[in-house]
Formats: structure tokens, C-alpha cells, sequence
């Protein structure tokens, strides 16, 4: 049993969080493996919504190796590793969380509305939050047709509601399997269903206790951080969610279930080489703008590296040695993104002799645009052209079934820190437009000139590929 993963308990006001995992690279040093002592579950902190921020630099302080992880921040998660078969009795729901896609071209560009008006993903200064919907308009338009063309070329339209929909029931038979009778609904942050339509029917299915689940491995203020914003926000506004106790799994890259399926898939395509020792294992992750990781803490970049070094370690006792790196792919924009960069990795490597190389998706557990067009069609055609020689590509994860299955325990381990709601409730900020339709009209309209200047200036949103 590995409790690697981290809950964030959601209710009303407070913020209550009970973190049930951070660690060190050092398993060793694993924060968990602590004497089996009820004190290390923690009590209600009483912390703000606004606190998330906060929340996600204490894991990269923990990553980093000062700390471990606070006392209130930890929780053994005990109760699950001692009764696995534990009969809960309250109506469960899990909720699935992902970033949604275009079903069809038509949807392209109002998904991609969706997204660049997501204040996580343009990170725009309290000054000019005004422009961000303006800008969201003129950049999704601007990029559309592009985008378009990465669509039609993968069929159409992406698979990710499909797949998210597929995993949801492998997740409900697992759980079922394990005894826990549960609801799972999925929450898509940019595209049909989006979170608010899974919220409104956990609220008509009377569901009593809630696990919130992010589809990704690790935390990012643009994914993660962006959807349970959302949800944080609906939840206050509702005075029945708001006393629905709710666990969120923040991040759940150090599960072993998660390493060991990785390492599966990697050492089985490693065989399809003739070589299999001679292949360079590259980890291709979805960036961030660097200002995300320098300037608002997102603990991305470190969880990422930790997840490569955790797989490469599992693959190591297995007696597979061969080289590895990391590099960053989908940038978008004129501002600076993790790097290396996948694409000039790929160059790199080509020149400097790699004749044999494994792709492997390693911030998303289920085959999307970048995966079967970015990786399987224009990296592997920039590599080819560079001089590598043998291409191969590790699939999504999907459904496989121990991924599936070690879900369905982190979801059970998680469940006790669900917290108790607060009765306290929030008048809601009202919109500006409620507040002010005149000044709001105003502000659209100079936000939309600005925007089109901004879009003159940066043509690189238009030029770039995600
Ligand atoms: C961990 C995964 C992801 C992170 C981090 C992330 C950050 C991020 N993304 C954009 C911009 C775009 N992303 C787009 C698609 C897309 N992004 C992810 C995952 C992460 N994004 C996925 C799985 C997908 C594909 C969805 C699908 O339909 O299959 C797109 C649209 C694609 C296009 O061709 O235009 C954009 C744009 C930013 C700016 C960002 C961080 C700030
Ligand atoms: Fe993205």
C-alpha cells in the first residue's frame, strides 16, 4: 500500500486540509511511514480558500527536502490500510476531474474561449483581469484554425470524453469490487460536461459524502488548482454543497499503483525495440510558463521530476538501466515555458547520435490531441528528420487495470478526511456586470481594442502550436 497522495478536505468557509502524503526523493525519508499513531490525523485548520496557493508550496518545500510535511498537514491514512474492506454508509460520489475537449471541429473554437478566458491559464495582474475575456476572445479566434487542423487530423475532434467516461465506470466496478458502493461523475474544465452540469447532479443524487479526483498526476495551478477553484466556488455559493463533506486528492504521482503501471507500459514497448538497452526513455510532459513555478509556487516542475525519478527507480530494480530524459512539450504564447524544450531535445538528441528513442506522455493519463498528434505525428517526424532511427511511443494509461484499481483505493483511502461542513455561508461576490452593466460594457469594449493592440504586438499566440 502506498499513501502517496494528498487530500484536501473542502467545506464551506474553511478549508480544512488533510494531507495524507509528501515526501523527499528519498524514499526513505517517506513523510507517511511514521509510527501508526491516530495524533497524526489531522484536525480542521480553519484555512480560507485563498490559502490553496499556500497549500501547493508546502509540497515543494517537502520536495525540495527542508520539510517533510506539518503536523496539521498530515494525515496516516491508517484506517484504509488496516480495513481495505470498509463499508462506508453514506451515499458516495467521486468526482472525476479533466480538462475537456472539442467533440467536434464546430466546438474548437468556444473550447478554446473556455480556456484562455480561465484565469489560471492567462495569469493577467488584478489591473487588467477586464482584458482577460477580450483577449480570450481574439487569441481563441486567432488559434482556432490551427487547432482545427491538429483536430481534424486525429479524427475530428478529442477523445478525452470518451476515455474520461470509460475510466469513470472502470473506477465505479473497482470501487464496487472493493465493496464501496459509489457514484462517479466527471467534471471537464473547458468542455462538456463542464463541472457546474456533474455538480448540479450530485446535488439531485442526494450524495452524501464526496471524493474529488483530478485526472492528473500532478498538481498545477493551471489544471488541478484551476478546476477545484471552480468547485470551490460553486460549493460556496450553495448552501447544500456547501455542508457536503468533500476530500479532494490533490496530487497522486508517488502512488505505486501509478509508478508501477508506467513502468509496465515502459518496459513492455521497450521490447518492441531490437535493442531494448540501447533505448533512450523520453518523458514528454505538457508545460507551464516558468513565471507559474518561480513567481506563484506551482509545484508542477517538482512533482514532475519526482515522478520521473520514482519511475525511473522502479525500473531500475527491475534491472532496466537505460538512459532517460525529461523535456517539455505545448508551449503557448510569447512568454518563457518550462524547459528543455521537446522539440529542441528531440533535435539534440537526434544530432548527437540517439538512434533509438521511447516517447512517454507523463502528465496525463489518457490519449488527447497532444498525444496522438504533437507526439505520434510531429515529434516523431522531427526526430526522424534529426537522425533517430527507431521511434516508439508509450500509450496513456486509460484503463488499464491496475492504475484503475489502485484509483479506487486512493478514492477509499481518502474518504475518512472528508470534513464536516461549516454552517457559515458567504454572501457571493456579485459579477460586475450585475453590479455595473454600463461600466462593464465600457470595459469590454476597451478591453477588446487593447486585446486586438496585445494580439498585434504577440503574434506568437497565433503562430505557436500548443
Ligand atoms: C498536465 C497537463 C496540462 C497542463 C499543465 C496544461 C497547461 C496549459 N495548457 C495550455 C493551453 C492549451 N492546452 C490545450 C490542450 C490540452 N492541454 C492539456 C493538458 C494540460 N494543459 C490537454 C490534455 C489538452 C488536450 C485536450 C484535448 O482536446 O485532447 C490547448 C488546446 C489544443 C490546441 O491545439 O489548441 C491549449 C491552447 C496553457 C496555456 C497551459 C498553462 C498555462
Ligand atoms: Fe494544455
Amino acid at each position: 500500500m502506498d499513501a502517496s497522495m494528498s487530500s484536501h478536505a473542502l467545506s464551506g468557509l474553511n478549508f480544512s486540509k488533510s494531507n495524507t502524503a509528501d515526501f523527499t526523493r528519498d524514499r526513505s525519508l517517506h513523510a507517511c511511514e511514521l509510527p501508526r499513531q491516530s495524533s497524526w490525523r489531522s484536525g480542521t485548520t480553519g484555512r480560507t480558500f485563498q490559502n490553496l496557493k499556500l497549500d501547493t508550496s508546502a509540497h515543494n518545500r517537502n520536495l525540495a527536502g527542508k520539510t517533510f510535511c506539518s503536523a496539521e498537514a498530515c494525515i496516516h491514512p491508517l484506517s484504509a490500510i488496516e480495513s481495505p474492506s470498509h463499508i462506508e454508509e453514506d451515499k458516495v460520489g467521486v468526482l472525476l476531474l479533466n480538462l475537456g475537449g472539442p467533440d467536434t471541429l464546430n466546438d474548437v473554437q468556444p473550447f478554446l474561449y473556455n480556456l484562455f478566458a480561465d484565469p489560471d491559464i492567462i495569469r493577467l495582474p488584478r489591473l487588467f483581469r477586464f482584458l482577460q475575456r477580450p483577449l480570450a476572445r481574439l487569441i481563441s479566434t486567432l488559434r482556432a484554425p490551427k487547432s482545427k487542423e491538429g483536430y481534424a487530423s486525429i479524427g475530428g475532434g478529442s477523445p478525452l470524453r470518451k476515455i474520461t467516461d470509460e475510466q469513470a465506470d472502470a473506477l465505479k466496478m473497482a470501487l464496487e469490487a472493493k465493496k464501496v458502493a459509489a457514484n462517479v461523475y466527471v467534471a471537464m474544465r473547458y468542455w462538456h460536461p463542464f463541472t457546474e452540469e456533474a455538480v448540479q447532479q450530485i446535488k439531485r443524487d442526494k450524495i452524501k459524502k464526496l471524493v474529488v479526483l483530478p485526472l492528473y498526476p500532478q498538481y498545477s495551478i493551471s489544471t488541478t488548482g484551476s478546476s477545484v477553484r471552480v468547485l470551490q466556488d460553486l460549493f460556496r455559493e450553495d448552501k447544500v454543497l456547501s455542508r457536503l463533506p468533500v476530500a479532494i486528492i490533490q496530487s497522486w504521482y508517488r502512488r505505486g499503483g501509478y509508478v508501477n503501471s508506467m513502468a509496465d507500459l515502459i518496459e513492455k514497448e521497450l521490447q518492441r525495440f531490437g535493442s531494448p538497452d540501447e533505448v533512450m526513455i523520453f518523458f514528454s510532459a505538457h508545460g507551464v510558463p516558468v513565471s507559474y513555478v518561480t513567481d506563484a509556487g506551482d509545484p508542477y516542475k517538482d512533482q514532475m521530476e519526482d515522478c520521473i525519478y520514482l519511475i525511473m527507480q522502479e525500473l531500475k530494480a527491475r534491472g532496466i538501466n537505460n538512459d532517460h530524459k525529461l523535456a517539455y512539450q505545448s508551449r503557448v504564447g510569447p512568454v518563457q515555458w518550462l524547459k528543455p524544450y521537446t522539440d529542441e531535445v528531440l533535435v539534440e538528441l537526434g544530432k548527437n547520435g540517439v538512434k533509438s528513442l521511447l516517447a512517454v506522455p507523463v502528465s496525463f493519463v489518457s490519449e488527447h490531441i497532444e498525444t496522438l498528434e504533437e507526439i505520434d505525428m510531429e515529434y516523431k517526424e522531427l526526430a526522424l528528420e534529426s537522425g533517430v532511427e527507431n521511434w516508439g511511443r508509450v500509450p496513456a494509461l486509460g484503463c488499464t487495470s491496475t492504475f484503475i484499481t489502485d484509483l479506487a483505493d486512493a478514492v477509499i483511502e481518502a474518504l475518512p478526511s472528508a470534513a464536516a461542513m461549516t454552517t457559515d455561508t458567504t454572501v457571493s461576490e456579485p459579477s460586475s456586470f450585475k453590479q455595473n452593466p454600463v461600466g462593464f460594457a465600457i470595459k469590454m469594449l476597451l478591453g477588446s481594442f487593447l486585446a486586438f493592440i496585445a494580439l498585434l504586438v504577440f503574434p506568437a499566440f497565433k503562430n505557436q502550436n500548443v
